[in-house]
Parts: C-alpha cells; structure tokens; sequence
C-alpha cells in the first residue's frame, strides 16, 4: 500500500480539513459536521460567496502535501500510478506526449498512450519514457464493412490494461474523426464499469459535449474545458452563455451532469456540484497551446494519489476536486518557473521541465 503520512501528519490534515470544511460551510460554530448546516449554510455562503464571480481560494500547498505519497522502499512499480491517456491522431502528437509525460515528470510510474497507428511512432519517438499503443483507428483508413470488427478488436485491447489503471486521460489530440470517437465511447463506457476515473479534456469534451449520457452521473469523471470548451457546455447543458456569476454557474453546471469540472482561465475554478474552489497563484503570461494538455496529465495524476490518500475524508474535499486544485497550482507554479527564466520564449516542454522542482518545493522527496 502507498506510504502515506503519519500520526502528525494526520493531524495537520485533520486541521487542515476544519479550516477548509469552516471555509465552505460545512461545519458549524462548534466544529461538528452538521449535514443539514452543510448544505443549507454551503448555498447561503455560496450565493454570497459567487456574487460577482468570486469564489474560495483553496490551500493548495496543504493539499499537496497531504496527497503526495512518500518515496518509500518497500513501493512496488506502479503504486505510485499508472495512467493511460487516449489521444494522438495524425494532426495532433504533441498534445498526448505533454499530458502522459506530465503524469510522469510529476511521479507517475507509468504513463501510456493509446493513439492511432500513424501517430504512435512519432509520439514514441518524443521519449521511450511513455508505453504507446498503436491501436485507434481513423475513418479514412477502415472500410465500412470492417467497422464493427475492428471496433471489437480496439475495445479489447485496451480491456487487456483497464483495471490495472488508475485513470484514463482522454481527448488530448484525439481529432474529431466520428469512428474513432465511437471507438472513444466504447472506451469511456468500459472504463465506467470498470469505475475507472476519467479525465475529459479537448477533443474528449467534444465528445462529451454532444453524447452528454458517456458521463452523466459519473462522479469519477472530471471535465476540464478551456473557455471555448466551457462556453460550449453551458449551452448544451444549462441551454445559456456564460454570464458573470462564474462561480454559481459552474456549481449548476457540475451539478447538472453529475461530474467535476475544473473550468481553466486566468483563475482556475473547481466545482463537484456541491462545493467551488478557486486556484489563482500566478503563473506566466505566455499562453502557448499545451499547458492544458499537462493540466491532464497531472489532474489524472494527483487525482490518483488523492483517492488513495488516507487524508481524504479529513481534507473535506472530493478526492477528484483534491486532484484538480493540486493539478492546477504545479501547473501554475511550473509556468512561473519556466517563465522565470524562458520569459517570451517559454514554450510547453519548458513548463513541463520545471513540474520536478515545483513539486518538490513543496513535498520533498527526501524528507
Ligand atoms: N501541440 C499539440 O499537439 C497541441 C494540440 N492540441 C489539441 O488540439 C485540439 C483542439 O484543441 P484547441 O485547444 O486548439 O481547440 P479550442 O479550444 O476549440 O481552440 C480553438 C481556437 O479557439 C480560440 N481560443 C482558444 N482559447 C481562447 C481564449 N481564451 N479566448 C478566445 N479565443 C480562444 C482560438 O482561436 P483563434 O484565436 O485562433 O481564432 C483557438 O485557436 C485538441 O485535440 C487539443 O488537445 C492542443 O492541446 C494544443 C497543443
Ligand atoms: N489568462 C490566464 N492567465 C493565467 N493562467 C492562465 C490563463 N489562461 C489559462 N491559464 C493557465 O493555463 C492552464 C491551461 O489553460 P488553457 O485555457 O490554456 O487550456 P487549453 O486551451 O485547453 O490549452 P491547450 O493549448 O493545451 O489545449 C490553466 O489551467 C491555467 O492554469
Ligand atoms: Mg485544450
């Protein structure tokens, strides 16, 4: 099992925890955790709290030191996380490589890429770091009559991995092409009876967006659209635009799919539909694409640790929503970093470069 914190440890998480539950109104005066308060104070705090878009800022820097297994001997490969991402199609190879290699760069023990067969040699060929599956297939190269056969083999293989993950990243690079995104929802309806977490991000959130039922009531699933993304999703779900009570409407949007959504932007908000918490630590003003894609990675990542952290009740906090705020301040600090010292020059790798050293400002590896 994952050596996580100690008795003192636990503590702090148990205070930790207080603070953050008194913060989204989940206990009373007294500090005992009344349901009734908690959800009759969390919608009167929310309406204040979300008037004019503002929302909690989480403690990051505790959940990440909460979460974050230590680095113990007695681990086996693969304790410390195996993620899969699906994506990689002929246009896009980068944005699979930033999420799988992000997953690692941050303490995953093993990433792998499940992409189409013209883009794995050339995603295989960024790093032998990453395990790639040459398995999906595009419209232009399948004839109609093998449709059904070849479905059949792709849902099979992934099968052969499934429970052995412990989350799926899907959509970075993945293309719009319909048979393969049928292949795609094959996958995520496999992966739900297996309750394996699901990352949704790029074209996963196309997707997801137009056949809504693939995460519907799937609390293990977490949605992270960018502000087109986003925009989108407001529409189809809540028939809308985005308007200036951010956070309230992110709340009615996680609530009405079921799901938690970490909607990304210059703040970063996180909602599970029954609590919203904001991630603003600066980060860079350079907006080169593929900051998203690590986002990915690392939520699947530290949603992982999160769900297997022995702190989790006590953070108050949905393990999926723990995953997103810790995902989303590396991410932030990483970009400071490189920023720091690539300044307009900074690009993705250079980000993804510098995850190690934020996270390890944090959690040390050695102690
Ligand atoms: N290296 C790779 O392989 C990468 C591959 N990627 C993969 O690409 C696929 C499609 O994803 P996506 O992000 O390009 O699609 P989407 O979000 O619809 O944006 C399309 C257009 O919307 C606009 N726009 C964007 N943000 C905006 C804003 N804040 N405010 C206003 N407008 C904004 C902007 O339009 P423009 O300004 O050019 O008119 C932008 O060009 C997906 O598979 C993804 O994973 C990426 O991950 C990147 C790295
Ligand atoms: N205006 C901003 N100011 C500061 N940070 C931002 C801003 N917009 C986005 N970010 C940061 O970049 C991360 C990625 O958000 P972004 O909107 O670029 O995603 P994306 O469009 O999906 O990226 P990608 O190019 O990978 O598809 C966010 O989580 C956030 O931390
Ligand atoms: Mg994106």
């Amino acid at each position: 099992m994952v050596g996580y914190s100690t008795a003192a440890a636990a503590a702090v998480c148990r205070r930790q925890s207080f603070v953050l539950r008194c913060l989204l109104g989940g206990y009373n005066n007294s500090g005992q955790n009344n349901h009734n308060f908690y959800h009759s104070g969390f919608q009167l705090r929310m309406q204040s709290a979300v008037s004019g878009g503002k929302s909690m800022e989480a403690d990051s820097t505790r959940i990440l030191r909460s979460i974050t297994p230590t680095l113990d001997p007695s681990r086996h490969k693969g304790q410390a996380g195996k993620i899969a991402v699906i994506g990689g199609c002929r246009e896009y190879t980068g944005a699979p490589y930033f999420s799988a290699i992000s997953a690692l760069k941050l303490g995953a023990d093993l990433s792998h890429v499940f992409c189409t067969k013209d883009a794995a040699p050339v995603i295989k060929s960024y790093s032998p770091e990453l395990i790639v599956h040459p398995i999906l297939e595009e419209s232009y190269s399948v004839r109609d009559e093998d449709k059904r056969s070849i479905s059949s083999k792709i849902i099979e293989e992934v099968d052969k991995w499934m429970e052995r993950f412990d989350c799926l990243v899907i959509g970075p690079g993945l293309g719009r092409d319909p048979f393969l995104l049928d292949c795609v929802s094959d996958i995520m309806k496999h992966a739900k009876q297996s309750n394996v977490p699901m990352v949704i991000d790029g074209d996963g959130l196309f997707l997801v967006t137009n056949s809504l039922d693939l995460v519907k009531g799937y609390p293990l699933a977490v949605l992270t659209p960018n502000i087109n993304e986003y925009k989108r999703l407001v529409q189809k779900v809540l028939s809308s635009e985005v308007n200036d009570e951010g956070a309230k409407q992110l709340l009615s949007l996680a609530k009405g799919i079921g799901v938690t959504i970490l909607q990304k932007g210059k703040s970063d908000f996180i909602s599970d539909g029954e609590t919203v918490s904001a991630v603003s630590s600066y980060g860079s003003p350079r907006r080169c694409g593929g900051q998203g894609d690590i986002l990915s990675g690392s939520v699947a990542l530290f949603l992982s640790w999160a769900r297997q952290s022995t702190c989790k009740e006590e953070l108050g906090l949905n393990p999926t929503v723990l995953g997103c705020i810790a995902a989303s301040a590396i991410l932030r600090k990483a970009a400071s970093l490189a920023f720091e010292e690539k300044k307009r020059s900074t690009l993705t790798g250079d980000i993804i470069e510098c995850l190690g050293r934020s996270l390890e400002a944090i959690c040390p590896a050695t102690p």
